[in-house]
């Protein structure tokens, strides 16, 4: 056989790192409806023991990882209870060793938060097929990760259906950075408005984590969810769209579509814009991602237009969504500027969900921090850590000095 179609016919071994969140759990939908092309090599998980158990029943991975060492201990008892022999590994070495072993042939990036950047880039550095959907990495890393992607030949491919619908929609032979050779004009980065996008001003202020995390159209963890209500997602996305793409901020539009259908365009200067559409599940990126550049069943229900309601866009409010000029300006002010903003805001996101501050607090704390840094040069993952650490404590006091509960008790 010749040596292409022998590569293209080996079962590819994948490390799913987050296996026991929203897009860890449909990468095991969609891996395991293709198990004679792709097997589990591992499987990572925070704290969710229980999940992590059942899931390795069912994929039988080589590895799993965990926090640390007292789940190390629950887990060794729970999996040789279980009569299973996987290895079980620990905290940040063990999701390195997983994402960059010699065997893997694909890594999915799919922990959430700053957690994720360094499994994430060591996937790159070991020149992995890199499904990205923890797009924090590259908030806070933009740069010099394409960079180690590209020194490395990883193959980057992006999960975020935003991101995954305009690569669809570039031509195939798009030149990183380079619109006009490919006659584009703009992008269209399409986003929902979130849970609030109709609700008094007034109201938001006492918006409950319970209704931040109740997004309209995806079902997601609540971190990502509460980003969406407050648009700091799509901000994110902004960035991550830059660095993916090789945009200038000017490049990229950002258009409310609360159906969530189209997941984002590409305009193009004849006038053309090409979208690509479909149902809001994750297993369609997923799928989309693992077996390009062919196409796989995912699982998900095709586009009914005969059920559809009516597609509407609109601009976003900035009143309402102070969150998402935060991060565009952070983006134009540089790498520095991303990378606090990421760390503030899950700072903030977090406390917000324990209750400690109010849901529109969490954009002006966001701002505050930045406020109180000043431009600095990350020339290096090392700094990228420390102005991320360094954020997180300049957070934290900001929220000491935040009254939530009298604001509450007044109410
Ligand atoms: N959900 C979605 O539809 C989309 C998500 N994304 C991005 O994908 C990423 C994951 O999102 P989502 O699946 O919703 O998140 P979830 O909160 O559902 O899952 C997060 C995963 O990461 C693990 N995890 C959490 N903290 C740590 C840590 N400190 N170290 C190691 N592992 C950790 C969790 O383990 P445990 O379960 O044990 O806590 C879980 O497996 C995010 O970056 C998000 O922005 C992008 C587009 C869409
Ligand atoms: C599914 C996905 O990619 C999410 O990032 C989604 O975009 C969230 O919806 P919003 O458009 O409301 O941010
Ligand atoms: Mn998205």
């Amino acid at each position: 056989m010749p040596a292409i179609l022998e590569s293209q016919n080996k079962v590819q071994k994948i490390s799913i790192l987050g296996a026991t969140g929203s897009i860890g759990q449909s990468t095991i939908d969609v891996v395991s409806r293709h198990s004679g092309q792709f097997k589990v090599f591992a499987l990572t998980a925070n704290r969710n023991l229980e999940l992590l158990l059942a899931q390795a029943k069912a994929c039988q991975p080589e590895y799993v990882v965990v926090a640390d060492e007292t789940c190390y201990k629950q887990a060794k008892q729970l999996f040789s209870q279980a009569n299973l022999h996987c290895e079980v590994l620990v905290g940040q070495e063990g999701l390195i060793q997983v994402a960059s072993a010699t065997d893997v042939d694909i890594v999915m990036a799919a922990i959430v938060g700053a957690a994720g950047l360094l499994p994430t880039l060591a996937a790159a550095k070991s020149g992995k097929k890199v499904l990205l959907a923890n797009k924090e990495s590259l908030v806070m890393s933009g740069d010099l990760f394409i960079q180690a992607a590209n020194d490395n030949n990883a193959q980057l491919l992006p999960i975020d259906s935003e991101h995954n619908a305009i690569f669809q929609c570039l031509p195939v032979d798009y030149k990183y950075g380079d619109l006009a050779s490919s006659g584009i004009s703009k992008i269209l980065l399409t986003g929902s408005g979130g849970p609030f996008l109709n609700t008094p001003l007034t109201d938001l202020s006492s918006v409950t984590p319970e209704q931040a995390c109740a997004h309209p159209n995806w079902d997601m963890g609540k971190k990502i969810s509460v980003d969406s209500a407050t648009m700091m997602n799509k901000g994110l996305e902004f960035i991550e769209a830059r660095y993916l793409f090789g945009l200038k901020a000017q490049d990229i539009e950002v258009v409310l579509h609360p159906q969530s259908i189209i997941h984002s365009m590409v305009q193009y200067v004849d006038g053309s814009v090409i979208a690509q559409m479909g149902n809001p599940d994750m297993r369609t990126p997923i799928a989309h991602a693992l077996a390009y550049p062919e196409r796989i069943e995912s699982g998900v229900k095709p586009l009914d237009f005969s059920t559809l309601a009516n597609f509407s866009f609109s601009q976003p409010e900035s009143a309402r969504f102070p969150n998402l000029d935060l991060a565009i300006q952070a983006s134009k002010a540089g790498q520095y500027a991303t990378t606090v903003l990421n760390a503030a805001n899950e700072i903030s996101v977090q406390a917000f969900l324990q209750g400690q501050i109010g849901f529109t607090q969490i954009a002006q704390v966001n701002q505050e921090c930045l406020q109180q840094t000043s431009s600095h040069v990350l020339d290096s993952i090392d700094a990228v850590i420390a102005s991320d650490q360094a954020a997180r404590a300049c957070t934290q006091n900001i929220i000491k000095g935040f009254n939530f509960q009298s604001i509450k008790d007044a109410s």
